[in-house]
């Protein structure tokens, strides 16, 4: 359903993207991460037709998003990191006149309008101002909106970001909802979000792709696992039993990190925060070994009083930081276009480089237009629609 291939964009001297290649299959929900500046947007605003590829190929439902841009725009649904919102409509009056720019006739805009009430959770706010609604309700307008026109794949770009816990959970609820019957590409920071709702994530650090598959692979990429063991520090129970009575001293800290250390197979132990009464520690051993045994009879040996032992390949979190590790907002260390460019990108990049030196986020929809597809009306559709008078 989406099919990018070798993607590059240079900003000026910045190479935004590097050769970024990647297949979004029918139904499948996607999580795209990377942090700050890693290349989501660029990636996304290419797919969507609001931005230019310097080169490379990218098509969406088959059809080629720099030949076919409007066939493109009709199988997509899209929104951006700033829904394109007015405040001053209501949202009936939004999602209507969003639907006149899709070309939708009324009724069927009223019969899709049932659906998108009921799977954005709308029905509260369709008589109220845009601009009196709450951040995580414009988000649902802003989902609202990229369903209009009943696309089978949405590209949603960090519809998360800016809301509190209590709206990130509603928007993902909403979002894991569309999912079920759409292909869908959702680029967020927030890990939990993917493990929530994707099965597969595609993580790009400095512009390149640096892990595409299923979560579980990717969380087993480190070649590690992860083992979480909690002892109680001074359990006395009731019939005088536990720590108090015969040798069985409360453990200190100390004492268990180093028995805890001398296990085979552990490569790292670190103390995790606990309350008062406990001592907590992560162990990392190697993915093909499991010492729970050993930790089990370690613990029976010393008398301790066992809170917790679970073992865990290691978080998606670990294993994301270890895979975009210096990749920096500031770009430091992100290969220059003088590089490598080769002969053809490098008669290219003058030329580009001069086109976007204006180019910034709210400009949306003005740069599919260096010579690829030049259709600046529909580009403008989406991100900043062109508002109808009266
Ligand atoms: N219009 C532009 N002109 C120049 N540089 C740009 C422009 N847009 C993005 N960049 C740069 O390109 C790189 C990739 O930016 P992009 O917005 O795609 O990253 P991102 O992964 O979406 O980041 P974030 O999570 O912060 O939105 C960054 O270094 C950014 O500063």
């Amino acid at each position: 359903m989406i099919e990018a291939s070798s993607l590059t964009k240079r900003y000026g001297s910045l190479r935004a993207l590097d050769k970024v290649s990647f297949e979004v299959h029918r139904g499948e929900v996607v999580g795209f991460l990377g942090p700050n500046g890693a290349g989501k947007s660029t990636t996304m605003r290419i797919l969507t037709c609001f931005l230019s590829a310097s080169a490379g190929t990218a098509r969406v439902h088959g059809y080629d998003v720099f030949d076919d841009p409007l066939d493109v725009r009709r199988k997509l649904g899209y929104l951006p990191q700033r829904a394109p919102l007015y405040g001053e409509m209501n949202v009936w009056e939004y999602l209507s006149f969003v639907a006149d720019m899709r070309g939708l006739d009324h009724s069927l805009f009223k019969k899709r309008m049932k659906g998108i009430v009921e799977v954005c959770g709308l029905a509260q706010v369709l008589g109220k101002d845009i601009g009196t609604l709450s951040h995580g309700y414009r988000q649902r307008v802003g989902l609202g909106q990229a369903l209009v026109h009943d696309p089978p794949i949405l590209i949603l770009d960090e519809p998360t970001s800016d809301l509190d816990p209590n709206e990130k959970a509603e928007v993902i609820r909403y979002i894991k909802e569309i999912g079920k019957e759409r292909t869908i590409l959702l680029s967020t920071h927030n890990l939990s979000e993917v493990e929530a709702a994707c099965a597969r994530a595609i993580v790009v650090s400095k512009g390149r792709v640096v892990a595409d598959g299923p979560l579980d692979d990717i969380r087993a990429k480190s070649g590690k696992v992860r083992y979480v063991i909690t002892v109680h520090e001074k359990k006395v129970f009731e019939g005088g039993d536990g720590y108090r009575s015969g040798a069985r001293k409360p453990p200190t800290a100390q004492e268990v990190q180093e028995a805890l250390s001398g296990l085979p197979g552990v490569t790292s132990v670190t103390e995790l925060p606990t309350g008062d009464s406990a001592h907590s520690f992560q162990l990392l051993g190697a993915l093909g070994g499991d010492i729970r045994p050993e930790l089990f009879q370690l613990v029976v040996q010393k008398g301790w009083l066992l809170l917790e032992m679970r073992r865990d390949s290691q978080s998606l979190e670990d294993v994301f930081k270890a895979l975009t590790r210096g990749d920096e907002r500031k770009d430091r260390g992100r290969k220059l276009i003088t590089d490598d460019l080769d002969d053809e990108d490098e008669a290219s990049a003058a030329a580009d480089d001069e086109d976007e030196e204006d180019e910034d986020d709210d400009s949306a929809g003005d740069e599919a237009k260096d010579g690829r597809d030049g259709d600046e009306d529909e580009g403008a559709e989406e991100e900043a629609p062109a508002k109808k008078k009266g």
